[in-house]
């Protein structure tokens, strides 16, 4: 008898999304399946949508009052589907589980320390002895805490731009998310911290997939499993791996859409 094959389930879906801003039409009908073990990255020119499109992820759209939103949003947690838009969705708990990081680094006006370990007391309801080892283990990873382990009660705000931003990757990844959502996360960091990260990405990936969004076609080189192309709101082109490693091709679609 022939063997089934099996076909792996998604850990998001989103269909038919639609995005307007008072009226103005930001993304329109944009689909996309994200599997366990992928990044995928949304590039495309300024004002494409890209950075809403990751805001449609975990709601935070809606912090605008004239916004609305069409379309179904779904991610798969501990095997059970949840639609992110149902009025009956915990959205605190919704957040908790989809990290993401921003294109600014966010840090909270607290300490270093604060910053990650807050939302793991609070949120988690962790003890002080896990919270330290799951905060240095976080700063650990994003390559932050040998420059930040003997100032961990300063203020974040006097961290350089570079560092908040690994600051804030760390505070997400200490969470332990399920899907991860990345808006350009080294556009502030050097050449050294860029790679260093793009190297956590990679093995993240395996335990969380990656939505991010990059202006840097090194960066889609490097790491991208799938890229979406967005043009005025629209997914207008996209590429798997070995079309984004075929040079030209990959050449003739960036000159197409930018
Ligand atoms: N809260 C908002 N209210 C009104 N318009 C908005 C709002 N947020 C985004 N937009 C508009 O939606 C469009 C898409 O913005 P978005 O930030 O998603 O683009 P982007 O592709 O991420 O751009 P960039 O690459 O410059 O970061 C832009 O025209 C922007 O002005």
């Amino acid at each position: 008898m022939e063997r089934m094959k099996r076909i792996p389930e998604p850990m998001l879906e989103i269909a038919d999304l639609s995005v307007r801003f008072a009226g103005k039409q930001v993304l329109e009908s944009v689909n996309l399946d994200l599997y366990p073990g992928e990044l995928v990255m949304a590039i495309g020119p300024s004002g494409s949508g890209k950075t809403t499109l990751l805001r449609a992820v975990n709601r935070l759209n809606e912090a605008y009052p004239h916004c609305n939103t069409r379309g179904q949003v779904r991610i798969r947690l501990a095997d059970r589907w949840w639609d992110i838009y149902a009025p009956s969705t915990p959205l605190a708990e919704l957040r908790l589980r989809v990290g993401m990081v921003f294109q600014h680094p966010n840090p909270l006006p607290f300490s270093i320390y604060k910053n990650v370990a807050l939302p793991l007391r609070i949120s988690l309801g962790m003890n002080p002895k896990e919270t330290l080892l799951r905060v240095q283990r976080a700063l650990e990873a994003v390559q932050l805490w040998s420059e930040v382990k003997d100032r961990l009660h300063d203020s974040a705000l006097t961290l350089s731009g570079g560092q908040q931003q690994r600051l804030c990757l760390a505070r997400v990844l200490a969470l332990e998310p399920a899907l991860l959502l990345l808006d350009e996360p080294t556009a502030s960091l050097d050449f050294k911290a860029t790679r260093h990260i793009e190297a956590l990405f990679q093995t993240l990936k395996q335990r969380y997939p990656i939505l991010a969004v990059t202006h840097n076609p090194g960066q889609m080189r490097r790491l991208a499993d799938r890229v979406m192309v967005l043009q005025d709101g629209r997914c207008v082109a996209a590429m798997s791996r070995p079309e984004i490693e075929d040079p030209e091709h990959s050449r003739r679609v960036m000159e197409a859409f930018f």
